[in-house]
């Protein structure tokens, strides 16, 4: 397995040395580094997967130093076994060097309607991405299943229509490509049928020879289907001799009760371990990188509460609407579809209080506490919003109720603001904003932090009435043009005493060459090395939809009519009032709005 896919196994030197390679940046003189991952047969792979990297090196150059470009290597190789690092021994060396060599496992990773948009956009991409970055195990394969009729070589023609080289991966990537394709399979079968599932078996069987079988499903399907396909996978297609994981795409459930019953349909058939919840957001590279910003700046973690934070805000924005996709969209609307998973989980993320280890169960058990602690949703909390069509330019944009597959008295809200509390000591009384919606003007994912006011700031007469103005903001922009920044103020140079607001910024694109992977390889590279701490866990969904199913009841009883804002608009001015009613101002509509 190559250096760019390994994650952070430990503090210190090693770390900083593999991060150096993933950051691609160069790597330090005399510096070796191997890495092996473990496949193992056993179905809880907390203790299964373990992680081994060992890297040798030369000498500190400043051991007060622990930059990247400082980065050295450990004298000694380390493991990480259930979150702990610590050495291993010249026996565990060898055993695992000659494993990483040996035929002895394999990985077959199945996507379940493989014909459909998210395989073909997201999926196989990501598949194909990790392959170049020989993320991939040694022994893999990848087979398409659908109804839909196709050879293999069909499916690999349609495959070869999605894949891209990253513009910093150019080289041999067509070879990759092909490669790639002939590693790919594809089966066709109902969703339904144990008997086209045992012909799959028998397939995947061949393939994967005398090594241990370990199997991954991905369920790229509609959501009404999960449990057939479970229950034929799990009954006819699993593996014998090694894993069998099962990712499950959103949605989980509208409700509390409908998810409840997907999680027990599951469950009859796999064990919590082998189930990956999939929110994609969570694999975005500043959704991880919070709880590093957090946890590894001093001058971040002591000011995380309501002591110094004033307000906190999550916004979601697309500059499209739901065509295409409202047949599915008019049953669930925005709040399903964002904010109870996507913004909720950045929410828990954000807000959860230091875990113990970067294990996946101590991660989990902080962020489902942080979810149990949110206050109950008021209706008086929450405002939402329609798209209408808008005509700008001379070009015509449709209004939701314009798609064919919508009803024309839909209510759906396509656009959703609320204000959510967490009752708890480090958060009490800190209003946590969120506001998701289609068809605005702009594409935009960030979190934004508000602090609070300077007491008796010496200054205050320099930034007049408005002393919001000259409050720090820390930004995370999650998307597009990744970005970190924290709006200071500073003097204005010259003889005078004028203040300015500037940003203290870390931009991606400036700061590292590397692409950003997207959130589905990282994912599925977490699935397929057994890593579970992206992924959400049953008792994190129950968190969430007790939260909000009360408030989408009432919403739908009450038949609460959304407020309708022109496509391409920044919503609905109820947005608006519902912050200022705690005092906040959205910080993506301020004037000053940063622009990178
Ligand atoms: N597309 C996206 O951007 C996102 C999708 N998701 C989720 O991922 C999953 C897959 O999404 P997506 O690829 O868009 O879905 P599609 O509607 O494209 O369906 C995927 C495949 O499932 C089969 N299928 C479709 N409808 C039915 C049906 N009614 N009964 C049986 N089989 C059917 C089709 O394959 P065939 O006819 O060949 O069997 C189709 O190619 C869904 O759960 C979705 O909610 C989540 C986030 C984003
Ligand atoms: O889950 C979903 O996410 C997409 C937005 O994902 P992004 O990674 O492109 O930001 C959204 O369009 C879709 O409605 C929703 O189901």
């Amino acid at each position: 397995m190559a250096l760019s896919c390994m994650r952070c196994p430990a503090a210190g030197p090693a770390a900083a040395a593999v991060a150096r390679r993933g950051a691609g940046l160069p790597p330090p003189p005399s510096s070796l580094a191997l890495s092996f991952a473990r496949y193992s047969g056993r179905r809880s792979t907390a203790a299964a997967g373990w992680r081994i990297e060992a890297v040798a090196g030369k000498g500190v150059k400043d051991p007060m130093d622990t930059s990247v470009e400082n980065a050295v290597t450990p004298a000694a190789p380390s493991k990480v076994e259930n979150g702990t690092p610590s050495a291993i021994t010249l026996e565990e060396f060898e055993d695992l060097s000659a494993l990483s060599k040996s035929d002895e496992s394999s990985v077959s990773i199945t996507v379940v309607g493989a014909s459909g948009d998210l395989a073909k956009k997201k999926i196989f991409p990501a598949l194909f991405a990790l392959y170049y970055e020989d993320c991939l195990p040694k022994h893999f394969s990848i087979f398409g299943y659908a109804r839909s009729k196709m050879t293999d070589a069909e499916l690999r023609d349609m495959v070869s229509k999605t894949l891209t080289c990253r513009i910093d991966k150019r080289e041999n990537c067509s070879e990759k490509m092909e490669e790639f394709l002939k590693r790919c399979f594809y089966h066709s079968g109902q969703y339904d049928s144990e008997e086209d599932f045992a012909e799959l078996g028998k397939k995947l069987k061949q393939h994967e020879g005398s090594k241990v079988s370990n199997r991954l499903f991905y369920l790229s399907i509609p959501p009404n289907i999960f449990l057939d396909v479970v229950k034929c996978a799990s009954k006819s297609a699993s593996s014998v001799n090694g894993w069998t994981r099962v990712i499950v795409e959103k949605p989980f459930g509208r409700d509390s009760e409908s998810s409840a019953a997907l999680t027990r349909g599951l469950k009859q058939y796999l064990v919590e371990d082998q189930i990956f919840r999939i929110d994609h957001y969570l694999g975005k590279e500043l959704v991880e990188n919070l709880s590093v910003l957090r946890f590894s700046n001093l001058v971040f973690e002591p000011l995380w509460s309501r002591q110094y934070i004033r307000n906190v805000q999550l916004i979601f924005s697309e500059d499209f609407g739901t065509e295409g996709r409202g047949g599915y969209f008019d049953s669930y609307g925005i709040i399903r579809d964002i904010m109870q998973n996507h913004l909720l989980q950045i929410l828990a993320l954000f807000a959860m209080e230091t875990p113990i280890s970067l294990e996946a169960e101590d991660i989990r058990n902080e962020k489902v506490k942080v979810l149990r602690s949110m206050k109950p949703l008021q209706l008086e909390d929450v405002v939402i919003g329609q798209y209408k069509g808008h005509t700008k330019g001379g070009t015509t944009y449709p209004g939701y109720t314009d798609d064919k597959t919508v009803p024309k008295d839909s209510l759906a809200p396509t656009f959703a603001a609320a204000a959510l509390f967490i009752n708890n000591a480090r958060w009490d009384g800190v209003p946590f904003l969120m506001k998701a919606g289609k068809a605005l003007h702009t594409k935009r994912a960030e979190i934004r932090v508000q602090f609070r006011h300077v007491p008796g700031n010496l200054y205050k007469g320099c930034f007049g009435t408005d002393l919001d103005r000259a409050t720090n903001e820390l930004v995370i922009r999650v998307q597009p043009d990744e970005a970190i920044y924290l709006k200071i103020n500073n003097k204005i140079p010259g003889l005078g005493m004028r203040l300015d607001r500037s940003n203290l910024n870390l931009h991606y694109a400036a700061r590292y060459s590397k692409e950003i992977p997207d959130a589905y390889e990282r994912l599925l590279l977490d699935a397929i090395e057994g890593e579970r701490r992206l992924f959400i866990r049953s008792d994190e969904l129950d968190a969430a939809w007790e939260l909000f199913t009360p408030l989408l009841k009432e919403l739908e009883q009450k038949r609460t009519a959304p407020e309708l804002y022109p496509y391409g608009s920044r919503g609905p001015v109820g947005a608006h009032y519902l912050a200022a009613k705690y005092n906040v101002r959205w910080g993506d509509l301020s004037s000053e709005h940063y622009k990178a």
